[in-house]
């Protein structure tokens, strides 16, 4: 039976994530708050027995830390204030100051967790984080940043480079507090045409990758290049990245042949099948894992599971993919 755990597993989906949240006024004081971030890891462990915990966080903390003000408005979506479009870059900064919150989260999780779990850190890819930091706020098509790309390909590769930089200590940071293994989400992958794919999603992640496994030689990288399509064979080869992440438009059956053979993957149930559920839910769990059993083979959803998942849809699949095939 493949290890499972699912993308935005600690989150709303859960009562008692809502109920916390609602006590502690917003998704950022739970952020920062290492004992409610440490709990809601914790919150899908208990009631599931998930065989990883993902850290209760958000990509968005690293343009925090890098000196943009960060906003949850109920309703609207993140906000970075101001939009590095019109602003200078020079007004970054690599403040670890409110990274150090997030260590404590790990150190605390670390310490609680049953010992044959496992621990799973995260940031976002140079290329996604971009996008949010441009614009400002999470966008349809990207363009903000597409056209930053384009434009001003000299400045925009300088704000990559000093992601890049942030996230390699914040991803080591995370690993010397006690995460077993760290994902990389690249959601956005999926908009670039192919040599800005190549540029800005492949060669930011083989740095970040290169870099970590000089520091961190024995922790596994995640890649998760939301949308790559036809990109992820190229991803795969190229990024270095220990294991694929596969989204829910990605057919397993051709992943499988067009992937590394050994190459470990993640995925790939369909998050909206998961809110749906009935019949089609079990033989879905069914066909993934068939399709992945020649190799190593992490169950995940193809992206974060909804806010409306009902409890019962979740043990369904968790029932689904710990039966013997
Ligand atoms: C693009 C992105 C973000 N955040 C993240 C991504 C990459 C993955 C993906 O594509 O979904 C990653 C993320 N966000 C969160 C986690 C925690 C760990 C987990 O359970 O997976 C992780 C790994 C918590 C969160 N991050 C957020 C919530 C909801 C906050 C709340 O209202 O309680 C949670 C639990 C908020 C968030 N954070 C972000 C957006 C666009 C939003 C608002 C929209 C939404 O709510 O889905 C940025």
């Amino acid at each position: 039976m493949p290890p499972v755990w699912f993308m935005r597993q600690a989150g709303r989906y859960l009562p008692e994530y809502r109920a916390l949240r609602a006590e502690k006024g917003g998704f950022l004081n739970l952020v920062y708050d290492s004992d409610a971030a440490a709990e809601i890891t914790l919150q899908p462990i208990r009631r599931f027995g998930f065989d990883g915990a993902i850290l209760f966080s958000d990509i968005l903390i690293v343009p925090h830390a890098m000196g943009q003000a960060l906003t949850f408005t109920a309703g609207e979506g993140p906000r970075l204030a101001p939009p590095l479009a019109g602003a200078r870059l020079e007004s970054l900064q690599a403040a670890p100051k409110h990274l150090a919150a997030i260590y404590e989260t790990v150190g605390k999780v670390a310490a609680a967790l049953p010992a044959e779990t496992g621990f799973l850190g995260f940031a976002g890819a140079p290329w996604t984080v971009a996008t949010y930091m441009v614009a400002g706020e999470g966008s349809r098509d990207q363009a903000a940043a597409r056209l930053m790309a384009y434009r001003e390909p000299e400045r925009f590769s300088a704000l990559i480079d000093a992601i890049v930089d942030v996230t390699v200590e914040y991803l080591a940071g995370q690993i010397a507090a006690g995460v077993h293994a760290v994902q990389i989400f690249d959601s956005w992958s999926g908009s670039l045409a192919p040599q800005e794919f190549e540029r800005w999603v492949i060669a930011p992640t083989r740095t970040i990758v290169e870099r970590l496994k000089a520091r961190c030689p024995e922790t596994p990288i995640i890649g998760f290049p939301k949308g790559a399509g036809g990109n992820l064979p190229r991803y795969a080869r190229e990024t270095g990245v220990d294991a694929v992440g596969l989204d829910e438009t990605v057919d397993p059956v051709w992943a499988d042949a067009a992937l590394p053979k050994g190459l470990p993957v993640q995925g790939n149930l369909d998050p909206m099948l998961l809110l749906a559920g009935g019949e089609a839910l079990p033989s879905a769990v069914r066909r993934i894992r068939e399709a992945l059993s020649g190799r190593p083979h992490i169950f995940n959803l193809g992206h974060g599971i909804d806010k409306e998942t009902p409890i019962a849809h979740v043990e369904a699949a968790l029932a689904a993919i710990r039966k013997p095939l």
